[in-house]
């Protein structure tokens, strides 16, 4: 026998080596599980450095020493970034390729890391630093005290001093402005999809008001494919205020719980999951009214609807469900939660299109 070769020693005196075998497999699976936020770390830390934005200068694809020489990187910390591009290939953000030449291996960008690079015109690089914020980061780490909690403050307010994520806006300039920026790139993103793919929604219709609209960002995008509708937003006032007029659409500061001015469509976009169903109940009477006696009057709603054949889009979906439970007061629903909202609000009729992903078109008539 080899002198080398060592002795296996049995964990237990009655376990099987195949019982072994399944114990670190599944201590392998715990870590991995309890240190997937070292993936969104290391995500944010890209996004930080610029790299996919570095990647795309480059060409698209960027060697290492490419990357050490455009990114600002400390000198003595240069020989850490290979570990760090290694996770983020390993988890899917970048990919191994070689160099035209065939002699250099180099990273590229994914369909999702091209999504992060900043000259690209419907990047997500905002809404993906909003879901990286440390606000919410701080939120989640409250969740388990809230659970326990008898209060009604939510973890995003038991983590920033008892202000809810609509307060902790109106006080800190900063916040808002990511945050307005960090919808804005979703609206711009959505808007061309949801406009190409049901263009019909936005026919014969004169006036439009979008609830809850940020920036105007989607009504922008609307007029832009539609300049015949006359669009309205209608947001609190911290966040209509100092929006130039720009002759596209007209900006209302007011509060959605009491009255949203008349138009043809109500949009309501990533507001409804910021709610409970009571308030989503209320909201949409006020929307109710506001397209009461119009001939095509109806309102449209994108938002999740849960429920998906994909099990990447199902996944996100529940993961944006968490971040309503940890930030706001909302949810996201199914299509029997939804039902019930609109059945209790007045309307009649609902049709959900399931055209954006994460998110569905419902168009919801009186
Ligand atoms: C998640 S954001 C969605 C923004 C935009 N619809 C979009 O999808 O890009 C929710 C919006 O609702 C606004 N909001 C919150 N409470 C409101 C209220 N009581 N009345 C009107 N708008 C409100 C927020 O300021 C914010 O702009
Ligand atoms: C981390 C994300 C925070 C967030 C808060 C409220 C929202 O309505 C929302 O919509 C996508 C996202």
């Amino acid at each position: 026998m080899d002198q080398n070769q060592p002795i296996p020693v049995p964990l237990t005196t009655t376990g099987s080596d195949a019982d072994a075998d399944e114990l670190l497999q599944a201590q392998a699976e715990l870590c991995c599980h309890a240190s997937r936020y070292m993936e969104s770390m290391a995500l944010k830390c890209a996004i930080d450095l610029g790299i996919p934005s570095a990647i795309h200068r480059n060409g698209g694809s960027a060697s290492l020493p490419e990357l050490l020489a455009t990114l600002p990187i400390a000198a003595n910390k240069k020989p850490f970034l290979s570990r760090l591009m290694r996770t983020l290939t390993v988890s899917g953000i970048f990919a191994r390729g070689t160099s035209a030449d065939g002699t250099t291996s180099v990273y590229q960008l994914t369909a999702a890391s091209q999504l992060l690079v900043d000259s690209i015109p419907l990047n997500l690089l905002p809404f993906t630093k909003g879901v990286l914020s440390t606000y919410h980061f701080r939120s989640f780490l409250c969740l388990g005290e809230w659970f326990q909690d008898d209060g009604d403050a939510t973890p995003f307010a038991m983590a920033h001093g008892g202000t809810d994520v609509w307060g902790a806006m109106s006080l800190d300039r900063t916040l808002a402005a990511g945050f307005d920026a960090s919808m804005a790139s979703d609206s711009n993103f959505l808007a061309e999809i949801a406009i190409r793919r049901h263009a019909g929604a936005f026919m014969n219709v004169s006036s439009l008001v979008d609830v809850g609209g940020g920036d105007g960002s989607m009504a922008r995008a609307i007029v832009k494919a539609f300049p015949h509708i006359k669009c309205l937003v209608l947001d609190l006032p911290h966040v209509v205020h100092g929006i130039p007029a720009d002759g596209f659409v007209q900006y209302v500061a007011g509060d959605m719980m009491d009255f949203v001015p008349p138009a043809d469509v109500v949009l309501l976009k990533l507001v409804l999951h910021d709610w409970s169903d009571e308030d989503c109940v209320r909201i949409l009477s006020r929307c109710r009214e506001a397209i009461s006696n119009r001939e095509e009057g109806k309102v449209i709603i994108i938002d999740t609807v849960i429920g998906s054949p994909s099990q990447q889009i199902y996944e996100a979906q529940l993961f944006m469900d968490l971040c309503m439970m940890t930030v706001t007061t909302g949810k996201e629903r199914e299509e029997k939660e939804w039902h019930m909202i609109f059945l209790k609000a007045g309307f009649t009729q609902y049709k959900i299109l399931p055209i954006l992903g994460i998110k569905s078109l419902i168009e919801v008539y009186p």
